[in-house]
């Protein structure tokens, strides 16, 4: 067995353990590479919302990075929530600062209960100092829609907003589908640059238990590109993982309890994920 790869998350921390930082590392953990993490921000969040939301100072994350990037060999880095625009451009300096191979970007934006993760004004910074920097950008519809400027409604629309992302200087964006209207299907959407595409469909569960999926989906394919997975092979064990979470829910709190970060380990459902 080689060495384990080691990977690092610039994410905000979810007190109540089911999505961001606290997410990315379980996830890590599960997926077999070791997790180093940058706070951005302490939330005060529960199944039920967030109720605080404290951003690091811009120096506090730049030491975070820092202290990371002097010593650990980080084979690819996932950013979260990033709240604002000072924290952005620390975390594309840090970025570009270490060279880091693979750079999975989660563009956070709002929390399930509504609360805004992102300042509005903080989109710009965005779009400017870190999709250029992306190996791969992984919006759900409406974070795809605020960056594209695009209305996403069926796939001709998500095509173009996918292109329209990918102007941005990204090698390539997957479209997440939770939040798609089909009942019976979710779809997560890959364009590369390049022009080559692919589909991951899955069932739909049907449950509340739903906190975190993104920030899951997005560790997860952090986790397999660092273990050097081709592209289609990452996308599939991240769609089976959070498959997998999904349909073994912990029954955690009394709003939008967490997924089961556990459950890909024994999971049998491979076929449940299709890759068109
Ligand atoms: N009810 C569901 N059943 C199956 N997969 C889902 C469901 N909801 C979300 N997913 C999957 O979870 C991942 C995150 O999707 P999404 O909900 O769009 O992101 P976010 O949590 O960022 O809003 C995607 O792979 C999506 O297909
Ligand atoms: C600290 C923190 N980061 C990110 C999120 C959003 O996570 P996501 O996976 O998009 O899940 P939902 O909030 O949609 O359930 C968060 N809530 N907190």
């Amino acid at each position: 067995m080689g060495a384990i790869k080691e990977v690092l998350t610039i994410a905000g921390s979810d007190s109540g353990g089911g999505a961001g930082i606290q997410a990315d590392i379980k996830t890590f953990q599960e997926l077999g590479v070791f997790g180093t993490s940058a706070i951005t921000a302490v939330t005060a969040q529960n199944t039920q919302g967030v109720s605080g939301i404290f951003p690091m100072e811009r120096g506090t994350v730049r030491q975070q990075i820092d202290a990371v990037g002097s010593d650990f060999e980080i084979a690819a880095v996932k950013t979260g929530m990033l709240f604002d625009a000072s924290i952005i451009e620390e975390t594309a300096k840090g970025i570009r600062r270490y060279g880091w191979k693979y750079v999975i970007v989660d563009p956070v934006m709002i929390a399930k209960g509504g609360a805004a993760l992102l300042q509005e004004e903080a989109v710009e910074a965005m779009k400017a100092q870190l999709l250029p920097l992306a190996t791969v950008i992984t919006p759900n519809i409406p974070e795809a829609e605020v960056l594209s400027g695009i209305e996403i409604r069926d796939p001709e629309t998500r095509l173009l907003a996918a292109k329209r992302i990918l102007d941005y200087g990204a090698e390539s964006v997957v479209i997440k589908g939770g939040h798609g209207n089909d009942p019976d299907f979710t779809e997560d959407f890959y364009l590369h640059t390049g022009g080559a595409s692919l589909m991951l469909r899955s069932n739909r569960i049907s449950t509340r238990q739903t906190h975190g999926t993104g920030c899951t989906f997005a560790a997860a394919l952090t986790a397999e590109m660092a273990k050097g997975a081709p592209m289609n092979e990452a996308l599939f064990t991240a769609k089976q993982f959070v498959q997998a979470a999904l349909g073994h829910p912990l029954n955690i709190g009394s709003g939008h309890g967490p997924t089961n970060h556990a459950a890909f380990r024994n999971f049998s459902g491979k076929g449940e994920v299709q890759l068109v």
